[in-house]
């Protein structure tokens, strides 16, 4: 979307993809603006996707959009049972009113001693999906299912591809860097929560959406199992129960396992395949872990930039254009 909003009439767009809302990770995810660190990312360019990601879905929560988008503001507590853990994060001057819990506020965690208060962001992920899906129409994207097994296939189509496959890149370009982290959450029917609360640890968490309150979770290391397990499921209920008792009275428990497309920095790279003397321009963006949700608009803003530089390129080289 990014690409067609940045580059107007420059070029036509198609999005392929094995599978659409609501079969995707990002179907799965908690979609709450919280987010995670890539250890081999600078923390200003991080901070920076994180900004315009909120910036951006800031402004739609507050259009008449908000509430077709799933998009809304939620206030809640990040808790910690050691001093040490709850250092101020890079993001505290991005999220709305960031401050240390009071006394009265931890008395609700007896056994948790430190905590953050702040309101973020929160999407339910599925109808952003599908107001995602409707831009990108309204923009003129042809949009086709298809699973792609080696991007040279696509060669004699396309000049510029652009890889955001997610745990699929693995397969795709045969990234040994790229793992899954296992997700188990359940999406259960408890109007009355209205607070987030986020153990520190990053295991637990409660996070209330506009139709359903998600509950976490698990991080399992290069687990390739998407069904669900229902001693996990009981586990997680537990936790949560722990830390906001009134969710024993939750009901519809759905299950949701969703594998975390993890690496130590994001793929945001240019690069250009070389074949029997073909070339074949390619932009990657994955590998977004467990935060994609929350910079997600930032990475797209720098991939769309890197297509600007291939669009740039190949104007400029006597290739054969076909854009
Ligand atoms: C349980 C859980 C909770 C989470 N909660 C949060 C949260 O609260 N906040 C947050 O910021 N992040 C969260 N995340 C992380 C977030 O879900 C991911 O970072 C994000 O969804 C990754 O998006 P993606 O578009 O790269 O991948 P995907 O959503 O997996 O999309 C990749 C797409 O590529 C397609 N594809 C793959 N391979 C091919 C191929 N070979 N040919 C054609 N198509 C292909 C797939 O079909 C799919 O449509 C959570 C994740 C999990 C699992
Ligand atoms: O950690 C969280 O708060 C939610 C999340 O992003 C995940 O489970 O990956």
């Amino acid at each position: 979307l990014r690409i067609a909003e940045v580059n107007p009439n420059c070029c036509s767009i198609t999005l392929l993809s094995e599978q659409f809302s609501p079969n995707t990770t990002s179907d799965v995810a908690a979609g709450m603006l919280i987010p995670h660190t890539y250890p081999d990312t600078p923390i200003h360019v991080q901070k920076q996707w994180f900004k315009e990601t909120f910036t951006y879905l800031f402004a739609i929560s507050n259009s008449n959009e908000a509430s077709e988008t799933g998009i809304h503001l939620v206030s809640g507590w990040q808790i910690f049972k050691n001093p040490s853990e709850a250092e101020v994060p890079f993001w505290s001057d991005i999220v709305l009113g960031f401050r240390p819990m009071s006394a009265a506020e931890l008395q609700k965690f007896p056994h948790h001693s430190h905590g953050q208060a702040f309101t973020t962001l929160k999407c339910d992920c599925p109808p952003y999906l599908l107001w995602l899906e409707k831009r990108l129409k309204a923009n003129g994207v042809q949009i086709h299912t298809r699973k792609v097994a080696d991007l040279w296939e696509l060669h004699s189509e396309y000049d510029i591809v652009v890889n955001c496959a997610g745990i699929g890149a693995r397969q795709l370009v045969g990234d040994q860097q790229l793992f899954p982290i296992r997700g188990q959450v359940l999406k259960v029917h408890a109007p009355w929560v209205k607070n987030f609360i986020r153990d520190g640890d990053g295991l637990t968490y409660i996070y209330p959406g506009i139709d359903s309150v998600t509950l976490g979770g698990t991080r399992e290391k290069e687990s390739w199992r998407l069904s669900p397990d229902p001693g996990t499921t009981k586990d997680i209920f537990d936790r949560c129960c722990s830390l906001e008792p009134s969710l024993q009275r939750a009901q519809d428990i759905r299950v949701k396992v969703g594998l975390r497309p993890s690496r130590s920095c994001v793929r945001l790279q240019r690069e250009v395949l070389s074949q029997g003397g073909a070339k074949l321009l390619v932009v990657h963006n994955y590998g977004h872990g467990s935060g994609g949700f929350s910079v997600h608009r930032g990475t797209a803003e720098e991939a769309a930039h890197l297509v600007g530089e291939c669009i740039a390129a190949l104007q400029g080289s006597s290739s054969r254009a076909k854009l």
